[in-house]
């Protein structure tokens, strides 16, 4: 008999299965982590870019997320894809009601293929009513930089963007180095007090969507499991460098996605 820890992921389904809803359930399973989803939008989409979008109501949104919390039960949860404004607010509504605790926010705005995941003007919501009620953001540069109001080219500019967000209610801040110049790549972990720095090689892979989806879900994995954010963020790393590493060349013709089925060493 065997006791899984269970986790729940807010976010847009990816008709292409390398990001979204479809690399978060991969994810889990990866972490033996039960898997639930409450479903916020359905892409059209592939490798290669989204044709279509239709987001679901945010009263099924809502729904979905107090049906799972009140008889499965969640441990951590992930939120990535949010569409717009009155989506944000059910899913605060939600979060609110049902106490959900461990929840790591990736502020999904922008596909890898430029499409906009969330209606323009509207990550002012994200930021103010959403932000304060989650435990970890993991946003890349150019979602820092919205969120922030700062153009990020430095490292100081990193930290800079970090102590803005700090100050706007966010209570841990992984700042995703992925789109910064460079072949060594650097993500920056603020725990309220102290920087942590995460370094990796770039890997030259074009096979990369997905990654922030996958990192986000990984590290909700790991919560849900018990481990501290430190060692979350660690896990949750080196589950992406691998899934990039071990990515499958047959898959598409734009940005491929990474390869799931990662052994996690703890
Ligand atoms: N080419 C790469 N080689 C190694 N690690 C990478 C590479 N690209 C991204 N990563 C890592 O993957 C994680 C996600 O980073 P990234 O900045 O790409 O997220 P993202 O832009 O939110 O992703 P997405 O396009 O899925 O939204 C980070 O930990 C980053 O360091
Ligand atoms: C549904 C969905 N969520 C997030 C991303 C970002 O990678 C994407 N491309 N699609």
């Amino acid at each position: 008999m065997k006791n899984l820890c269970k986790a729940l992921t807010i976010a847009g389904s990816d008709s292409g299965g390398g990001a979204g809803i479809q690399a978060d359930l991969k994810t889990f399973q990866a972490f033996d982590v039960y898997g639930m989803s409450a479903i916020t939008a359905v892409t059209a989409q592939n490798t290669v870019g989204v044709r279509s979008v239709m987001d679901i109501s945010p009263k099924l949104i809502y729904d979905q997320i107090e049906m799972v919390s009140k008889d499965i039960g969640v441990d951590a949860c992930k939120i990535g894809m949010l569409s717009n404004a009155e989506i944000i607010n059910a899913v605060c509504k939600a979060l609110k009601a049902t106490s959900l605790k461990r929840v790591v926010l990736d502020p999904v705005m922008v596909a890898k293929s430029g499409d906009f995941l969330l209606k323009k003007g509207d990550e002012k919501h994200l930021v103010k009513n959403l932000l304060p009620l989650c435990y970890l953001i993991t946003p890349n540069i150019p979602e820092a930089e919205l969120i922030a109001g700062i153009s990020i080219q430095t490292n100081e500019d990193m930290m800079q963007a970090i102590f803005k967000m700090r100050d706007m209610g966010a209570k841990n801040i992984l700042l995703k180095g992925g789109h910064m110049p460079g072949n060594n790549l650097t993500d920056i972990l603020f725990d309220g007090e102290n920087f942590h720095r995460f370094s990796s090689q770039r890997v030259d892979s074009k096979n990369t969507h997905g990654t922030g989806c996958t990192l986000s879900a990984a590290i909700a994995a790991s919560l849900a499991k018990g481990e501290n954010l430190y060692h979350a963020v660690k896990l949750g790393r080196n589950f992406v460098l691998s899934a990039i590493k071990e990515a499958p060349v047959n898959i598409g013709k734009g940005h491929g996605p990474m390869y799931h089925n990662i052994k996690v060493s703890y």
